[in-house]
């Protein structure tokens, strides 16, 4: 028997057409269901029960029963990914499975002022799909903030200091080094809370000296205080040393002797800061576009328990900045991974410049740099409880 070309076109489309309607009438829970028979996840024929489904602000979770010895695959996770128009976050926990299906992409920008404000050394970090995510500076004293130019790494440290400076304006003391020329952090050297903004290799280790001479008294005095942390000791200032592309405080081969000499000193104190000096209340932000083995301190690498890493070139550079892939996936300006214990992708928050010098112009020096307390290392161990000798013996 013969049919026509246009007989298969027909019957053809039809059938598509019939399983579009299906496919639009089945529910979720139904298309999930397929989705482990078609793919095979099984056991004995028999797919995972669903146990719940919980609706919750942001998002849908279907949980799961597991049956012994069924683990999640590559397979399975894409083939249930397809099924939903939303991100979906699928997981596994003490044999169950769960399927998040949230309601709404990720933002592709998020205003700064969004972010309700949190005491303590708590600064907004970031939108993830379920809200906003915080870092606490009292608990992971020291991060890295790793990203290719123009993805939002001078921005989201521009919104961390604007965050900590508005809600410690007089605890904090705040060292910037701005190794681009200072172009970006130049225009906030009048604020009451930066010491001083080095802009270039020179000024960096005037800095680094300066930092450093400082750990050593504040640590002879936490020893005649015997306070081995600042966190509990009820000592309130807190010094952030913030580094704009730290990658050129590493020495380079072309570089004469004393360069690399200043540059070795850069790395040490860097180090010691994070090694030491966070329970003295120092906390180091080390930011850097293409964070590698060589410029990168070991040191700081290991002592910060907060990687922040917006697009990276390869997955090789994600590794070494946050000890994950994940971050030469990201495209979006401003769209970064932030790893600590866990993992979560963050639409950073965005402030314009002006923005920021209208809000903290309050905050602008009175007094000369030096005189009053800005940035004066006595004021240190200013508590309740301690008397003003406590803090001339420091000094
Ligand atoms: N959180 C954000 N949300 C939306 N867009 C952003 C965000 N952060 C940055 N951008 C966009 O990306 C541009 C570059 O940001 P930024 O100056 O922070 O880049 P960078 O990574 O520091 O680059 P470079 O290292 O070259 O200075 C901004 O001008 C803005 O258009």
């Amino acid at each position: 028997m013969y049919f026509s070309p246009d007989v298969f076109y027909w019957s053809g489309l039809l059938a598509y057409l019939g399983y579009l309607s299906t496919r639009r009438s089945l529910t979720t829970k139904e298309m999930i269901r397929l989705v482990f028979v078609n793919t095979k996840f099984t056991v004995n024929e028999k797919p995972p029960k669903l146990i719940e489904v919980y609706k919750r602000d942001h998002y849908v979770e279907y949980e799961y029963l597991l049956p012994f010895g069924l683990c999640l695959n590559e397979k399975v996770t894409e083939a249930l990914t397809q099924i939903f128009t939303k991100p979906v976050r699928i997981y596994t926990e003490h044999s169950k499975l769960f399927i998040r299906a949230y309601n709404e992409d990720l933002p592709t920008e998020v205003n700064h002022d969004s972010f309700p404000k949190r005491g303590g050394w708590q600064v907004p970090l970031g939108l993830t799909l379920e809200g906003p995510v915080y870092h606490n500076f009292e608990k992971r004293p020291h991060m890295i903030v790793a990203g290719m130019t123009r993805y939002g790494k001078s921005i989201l440290l521009k919104s961390v200091l604007t965050s900590l400076i508005e809600t410690n304006p007089d605890n904090l003391r705040v060292y910037i080094i701005d190794m681009k020329g200072g172009l970006e952090f130049g225009r906030f050297d009048h604020l009451r809370q930066v010491v001083k903004v080095g802009a270039d290799t020179s000024e960096a280790k005037e800095i680094f000296e300066e930092v450093h001479a400082e750990i050593e008294k504040m640590m002879k005095w936490m020893r005649q205080k015997r306070i081995t942390n600042v966190v509990k000791s009820g000592v309130k200032q807190r010094t952030f040393i913030i580094i704009d592309e730290g990658a050129q405080l590493a020495p380079a081969p072309f570089m004469d002797k004393e360069e690399k000499k200043a540059m070795q000193y850069c790395q040490y104190v860097m180090s010691e800061i994070t090694r030491v000096a966070g329970a003295l209340g120092y906390r180091l932000i080390y930011g850097s576009q293409y964070p590698t083995a060589d410029n990168l301190p070991r040191q700081v690498k290991q002592n910060a328990d907060g990687g922040v890493s917006f697009r990276l070139p390869t997955k090789t550079a994600s590794l070494v900045a946050i000890d994950d892939t994940g971050s030469e996936e990201l495209t979006i300006p401003g769209r970064a991974i932030y790893k600590t214990s866990t993992r979560e992708e963050i639409q950073t928050p965005l402030i314009e410049d002006d923005n920021m010098l209208s809000r903290l112009d309050k905050y602008k020096r009175k007094e000369p740099k030096g005189e009053g307390n800005n940035g004066n290392v006595n004021e240190v161990g200013t508590t309740p409880d301690t008397k003003r000798s406590d803090l001339v013996q420091f000094g």
